[in-house]
């Protein structure tokens, strides 16, 4: 596909956002763009809305996999693009997932006209940002039949320039958990607050001794994030209010210190209930495990990147983002990669403007990578 091809898609995916597991759109536009390039050795299937493309290779070693995340999230753009902006409504490809599946997608046009040495899978997933596509899709027929030796991903990095690429041996991105809050106590009068039990004053508190989780609780030199994203309750300002929820996200880079916070979370909820005489519920959605790059092979890519004429690599730091590609890496050996994307604007901010300079980078260095790599087979 040509660079001026591959941002025409690219604005075609960001403007049908799809939040996880609803994705019927998107998947239907990477049939749409699939159609002409299979070829005979080609299988494509699909998994609830994602989608799976084997490539059947011509003197097949190894199978070496490429996956790309779907979904968008629930944020209303301020990108300030005009031509191409979400159509969907407080929906945005804010996490780069329109660029993750342009990339597979240039990938494969590639393949389609050269066909491979050895079998390729590309994997189109739903629900990285919730409630998680990877896991499931790891006990399914459709992946088993196509089981790859190797699995790579990238995520955009809106603070790296654009023509770089990072990433590290070892643990790159946290452990996580969501987490779910509903505080229950007694609505009434905003006149007669000793009648009531408030918890909108309930949830304040909460939300305060959550802070001290990661300030008092875990080793400094370890890392924990407590992130509450949503607090809600009350329906009117003179009602005292009887319900309140609380959503947020755990992080943390070693699954003792995962443990640990639970348990604060667990103590500090018990003394509110004690304290504000309310019930809290408390739910943690979906966990992902930590990302964990293979020592071998990101070694090898490292040492492939660096030498790459196009690109400048840049040793990555661990990072407190989560990712279900983690639970990918748990079974088949691979790693994930950024790819310097140059944002004034980061990683879930309606204002993201990833420069899409940066498709074309990736869809070369990908091709030359995965020749490279069965060159060496
Ligand atoms: C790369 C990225 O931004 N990933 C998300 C993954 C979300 C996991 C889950 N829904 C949670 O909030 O814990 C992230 O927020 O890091």
């Amino acid at each position: 596909m040509k660079t001026e091809e591959l941002i025409a898609l690219r604005r075609r995916f960001h403007q049908i956002p799809e939040i996880g597991f609803n994705e019927f759109k998107t998947q239907q536009l990477i049939l749409e763009i699939l159609e002409p390039m299979a070829r005979e050795y080609w299988k494509i299937k699909l998994w609830r809305t994602g989608v799976l493309v084997y490539i059947q290779g011509s003197d097949p070693q190894q199978t070496l996999a490429y996956r790309a995340d779907m979904d968008g999230l629930p944020i209303a753009e301020r990108s300030g693009i005009e031509t191409f902006a979400s159509k969907h409504e407080n929906m945005m490809h804010a996490c780069g997932h329109d660029f993750h599946m342009t990339i597979a997608l240039g990938v494969l046009s590639h393949f389609s006209s050269n066909q491979p040495k050895d079998n390729l899978v590309f994997v189109f997933q739903p629900a990285e940002e919730g409630p998680g596509g990877a896991k499931p899709m790891l006990d399914e027929q459709v992946l088993k039949d196509v089981w790859p030796d190797q699995m790579v991903a990238l995520h955009i990095a809106p603070e790296l320039p654009v023509g770089t690429v990072s990433t590290r041996e070892g643990l790159l991105f946290a452990n996580t958990s969501e987490l779910f809050i509903d505080l229950k106590g007694k609505g009434g009068h905003a006149a007669y607050p000793h009648t009531a039990r408030d918890m909108v004053v309930a949830a304040s508190h909460f939300v305060t001794q959550l802070q001290t989780i990661v300030a008092r609780n875990i080793d400094p030199l370890d890392s924990g994030v407590v992130t509450i994203g949503v607090i809600q309750g009350g329906t009117k300002q003179n009602i005292i209010a009887e319900s309140a929820r609380v959503e947020g996200t755990i992080r943390s880079l070693s699954i003792e210190s995962m443990t640990e916070i639970k348990r604060r979370i667990e103590a500090i909820a018990k003394g509110i209930e004690a304290a504000f005489e309310c019930e809290l519920t408390i739910d943690y959605g979906s966990n992902y495990c930590q990302v964990a790059n293979d020592s071998t092979l990101t070694k090898e890519y490292m040492s492939f990147a660096s030498q790459s004429p196009n690109l400048d690599f840049i040793e990555a730091p661990a990072a407190m983002t989560g990712e279900d590609f983690g639970y990918f890496l748990e079974q088949i050996p691979g790693f994930m990669f950024w790819l310097g994307v140059n944002s004034p604007y980061g990683l879930h901010d309606a204002r993201l403007l990833p420069d899409e300079a940066a498709i074309q980078i990736a869809v070369s260095h990908l091709i030359e990578y995965f020749t490279w790599k069965m060159e060496q087979a």
